[in-house]
């Protein structure tokens, strides 16, 4: 598997890493002393390439059968990605810190908050192929005896004899919720790092394969953590935290993952779980990604989003789609800057990666009814 994800760039001045990175490519004759560098613009003619890479591999889409197959058995397909990789792509995300201080320890200046929100929302209430994936994830060791990780949040919830009013991390002063966690490479890497007693994570996947290793991992601690199956585009299915408690919500390469036709509901229904001032930050493919200009005739689904040999999915986006996706959603920008890296290929040749990094947040206060 290729690994496209983020490198750590070697601070300027040998201090702490900057956010994106730094190290600038400023004389082109030494695109070769190194394998990455930050902040490359194309120029035209690269663009122009770019574009007619994708025009040609957009050409011949995906039959409408195989469509519907892709759409109804995706979280099958992300756990038989699961079963054959279980954790094994290792990665650390130092970037993660660097470019989402949200996360990092000492965020928590909010005043110490009762366990229930000031208004519940409708989302109230507990209620290989790989190659083509063009990042890899950290590694954690797991345990083999499982818990009953197929049951619904409401079941599990049940399980755990919680009140009505009451709901996992409810006296938290600081909740971070992470959406398509996968196998917890954000999530535990936040937990490790960030010692604030106030803190309670939640995280989801669709996958069940993943969501048990989240769960069976010697880090996972209930105290502190609450993994559970969900899938973001099921709109029957509620998160298990009222509307207007969450301080952060996280999306890192997973809202790619689902059909474009979903991607407004599924931002609309998690901005209603912040509460105001909450950040929902979120990283992910952009648009003429390395990842989309590698794909072949025949793996297009529709503008932009392509099947991988996995039968997994992936959108690349431009700023704009998602400055769209998120003010309609009521967020108001923060920020949205694409990462440009270049990336230099074992070949020799290079090839202009781009990652999205749109830190797109701070739900507006709710307007007070008369
Ligand atoms: C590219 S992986 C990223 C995983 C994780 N965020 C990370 O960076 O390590 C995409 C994840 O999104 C999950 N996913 C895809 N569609 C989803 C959906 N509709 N609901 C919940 N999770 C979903 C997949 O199961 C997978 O774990």
């Amino acid at each position: 598997m290729a690994d496209s994800g983020p490198e750590e760039a070697p601070a300027a001045g040998g201090g702490k890493r900057q956010q994106f990175g730094s190290r600038f490519l400023k004389d082109p004759a030494r695109v070769f002393h190194h394998n990455a560098w930050d902040n490359v613009e194309w120029s035209e003619e690269q663009a122009a390439a770019a574009e007619r890479k994708v025009q040609e591999n957009s050409s011949q889409r995906v039959c409408a059968e195989k469509q519907v197959d892709y759409e109804i058995n995706a979280h099958k397909y992300w756990n038989d990605f699961y079963k054959i990789h279980e954790n094994g792509f290792f990665k650390d995300r130092h970037w993660l810190f660097t470019e989402f201080p949200e996360l990092a320890p000492s965020q928590n200046q909010n005043p110490v908050k009762s366990g229930m929100p000031e208004s519940r929302s409708s989302e109230g209430g507990p209620g290989s192929a790989a190659e083509q994936h063009e990042r890899s994830w950290n590694s954690f060791g797991h345990e083999t005896q499982l818990p009953p990780v197929q049951e619904s949040v409401a079941q599990q919830l049940s399980r755990l004899d919680i009140g009505a009013d009451e709901f996992p991390g409810c006296s938290a002063t600081y909740r971070i919720l992470e959406v398509g966690c996968g196998v917890g490479n954000t999530v535990f890497p936040i937990l490790q790092t960030n010692n604030d007693p106030g803190l309670f994570v939640y995280c989801c996947d669709f996958s069940s394969t993943a969501v048990e290793l989240v769960q069976t991992h010697p880090e996972y601690d209930p105290s502190r953590c609450f993994a559970f199956i969900h899938d973001l585009c099921d709109e029957t299915q509620s998160y298990p935290v009222p509307g207007g408690t969450l301080d952060v919500i996280i999306l890192i390469f997973v809202l790619s993952a689902i059909v474009p036709d979903k991607m407004q509901k599924a931002i609309s229904r998690l901005s209603r779980l912040l509460r105001p001032g909450g950040m929902m930050l979120l990283r992910d493919y952009g648009r003429y990604d390395m990842a989309q200009l590698r794909f072949k005739k025949g793996q297009c689904l529709s503008g932009n989003f392509y099947v991988r040999g996995d039968g997994t999915r992936v959108y690349f986006f431009t700023q704009d789609e998602l400055d769209t996706l998120f003010t309609t959603a009521g967020l108001e920008k923060v920020q949205n800057l694409v990462d440009r890296r270049l990336q230099k290929e074992a070949g020799g040749s290079s090839m202009l990666e781009r990652h999205l990094q749109a830190v797109t947040g701070r739900r507006k206060p709710a307007v007070p009814t008369l």
